[in-house]
Formats: structure tokens, C-alpha cells, sequence
């Protein structure tokens, strides 16, 4: 079966006065359908800028050196190629750690999620954007879609907005939702409920999911696998149980060893 994602050898640079500066280095890293794969490291690992390359959404002064990225076998990154806006929204959907960099303050939910629909599902009616704003709102389990579809993202809870945001990444039916840093932001119960939220939609809808966290537990709570990234680097990756439970590399022990509840 063909990978949903498929990263190779993707190496990654930032222009700087000084000189370059290498971001990633060599990244190699797979994503399938039904599948969710973590991506931990420590603040700085390169977490943020592997997930924006594989959108296009680089930095100006940050290029692609090397390697590639490719969706359901298409190419889409490689140096001097960025094809990424034939999948940005409508192949692949972005969730950031805070819902403002979502949604859009000055919108009510309803106009954005029919911006994003009328915007890639072509001749789609008056009702059915209705209809399936209103079913996305209820697969992300928000009870009252109506009042949620009425509001301003200033008028929600943070753990409703952000379900919110979730919803605007999936309206379109991707088949590959990247979230990066998307609990942060939010408090343990309702971080809990959004990580469910995730499991069921890659469970029931069969998407892939990379799942930015520099959080190791939560990952090891959602994750299928696991790729420790250092220094721009992947360091380890595997089945998160395996990596977790048997770390081959001194980076992920040193990691593991720093949460206080790993025994
Ligand atoms: N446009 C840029 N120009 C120069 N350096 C950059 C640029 N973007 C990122 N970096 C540097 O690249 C490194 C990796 O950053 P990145 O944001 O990808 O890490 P991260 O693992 O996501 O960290 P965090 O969890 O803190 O967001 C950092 O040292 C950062 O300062």
C-alpha cells in the first residue's frame, strides 16, 4: 500500500546572515491511513519546521536542500519544487496549537467552515454546506453545532474552539490531517478529550494523522508510532510501544527519563 505521506531524505536549510543554517537532516518518515505517528523532540528538535515543509509553508529565508515529500506517491516538495497547494486543504488539513491561527476572529464558524468547502468541493449547494458543517461540528462531539456555527472564535471555550479548528481541518475530508502543537494550549481533561477526539476520527474515517507534541506521554497515549526527532534530525522511530518501552537510542532514554511519572 501506497504511504498516505512519504518523507525521504529531506533535508532542510535557513538563509542567515552569518551563513546556513541546517534545519533537518536526512529526515525520513512515513504516514499511513489508520495511522497516527508522533513527532517528539525537545523545543528546537525541528518538530515545527518538518510539519510546515510538508505543507509549503516555510519560512522565506528557509529553502529544501535535499530529498523529498510526497502524498499518495505524488511528489509535491523537493528542491526548487513546491507543489503543495494541489493538497494544502483539501488532500491534507492543518491543525496549529492555538485555534487563532486557525480560525479567523472576525468570522462566525459557519462562514469559515463555507469559505473552506465552497473553496474545494466544486458546485457544492447552499444546503449541503449546511449539512455538512453541521455534521463535521457533530463528529468533533460539540453538542449544540447550531450555537457553535453561530459563534465568534471568541465566544467559545478554548476546548471548543479548538474542536472547531479540528472541524475546519476535516470538513473537506482529508486524508491526511497534521497537527502540530494542538493540545498545548488546553487544559488536561479537555487535552484527554481532543486525543480521543483524534483516535476516533483516524478509527472511523481511516485518515493519517502526524501528530506534532513535544509531550512523550501524550504521544505514547495516541500514537501507533513514534519518531524522536534531535538536532534536525530523526533519531529513533518505531512502533511506540517498542520505542517507549525498549529505547535503542541514549536522546530518547534521556527523554523519557525526564517525565516523572515513566517507571
Ligand atoms: N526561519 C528560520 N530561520 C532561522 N532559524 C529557524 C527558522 N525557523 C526555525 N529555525 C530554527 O530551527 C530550529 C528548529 O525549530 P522548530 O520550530 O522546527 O523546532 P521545534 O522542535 O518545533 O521547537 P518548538 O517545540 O519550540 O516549536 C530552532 O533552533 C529554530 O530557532
Amino acid at each position: 500500500m501506497t504511504a498516505l505521506l512519504k518523507i525521504s531524505d529531506l533535508s532542510v536549510t535557513a538563509r542567515l546572515a552569518g551563513g546556513d543554517l541546517r534545519l533537518l537532516d536526512g529526515v525520513d518518515l512515513e504516514v499511513r491511513g489508520g495511522q497516527i505517528v508522533g513527532v517528539v523532540g525537545e523545543s528546537g528538535s525541528g518538530k515545527t519546521t518538518l510539519a510546515r515543509c510538508v505543507v509549503g509553508l516555510l519560512d522565506r529565508n528557509v529553502r529544501v536542500e535535499q530529498g523529498s515529500v510526497a502524498f499518495t506517491g505524488e511528489p509535491v516538495v523537493a528542491p526548487g519544487v513546491d507543489r503543495t497547494d494541489r493538497v494544502r486543504g483539501r488532500t491534507v488539513g492543518m491543525v496549529f496549537q492555538d485555534a487563532s491561527r486557525s480560525l479567523n476572529p472576525l468570522m462566525k464558524v459557519r462562514t469559515q467552515l463555507a469559505e473552506v468547502l465552497r473553496r474545494h468541493v466544486r458546485d457544492i449547494s447552499r444546503a449541503e454546506v449546511e449539512r455538512r458543517s453541521v455534521e463535521v461540528l457533530e463528529q468533533m462531539r460539540i453538542t449544540d453545532p447550531a450555537r457553535v456555527l453561530d459563534s465568534y472564535p471568541h465566544q467559545l471555550s478554548g476546548g471548543l474552539r479548538q474542536r472547531a479548528a479540528i472541524g475546519l481541518a476535516v470538513v473537506t475530508r482529508p486524508s491526511l490531517v497534521i497537527a502540530d502543537e494542538c493540545t498545548t494550549a488546553l487544559d488536561v481533561t479537555t487535552q484527554a478529550k481532543v486525543v480521543g477526539l483524534f483516535r476516533t476520527l483516524v478509527d472511523e474515517l481511516g485518515i493519517g494523522l502526524l501528530f506534532v507534541t513535544h509531550d512523550l506521554m501524550l504521544a505514547s497515549d495516541l500514537c501507533d508510532r513514534i519518531a524522536v526527532m534531535s538536532g534536525g534530525r530523526v533519531v529513533e522511530q518505531g512502533d511506540a510501544l517498542h520505542v517507549l518501552d525498549q529505547p535503542q537510542q541514549e536522546y530518547t532514554r534521556r527523554l523519557l527519563a525526564a517525565i516523572p511519572s515513566w517507571s
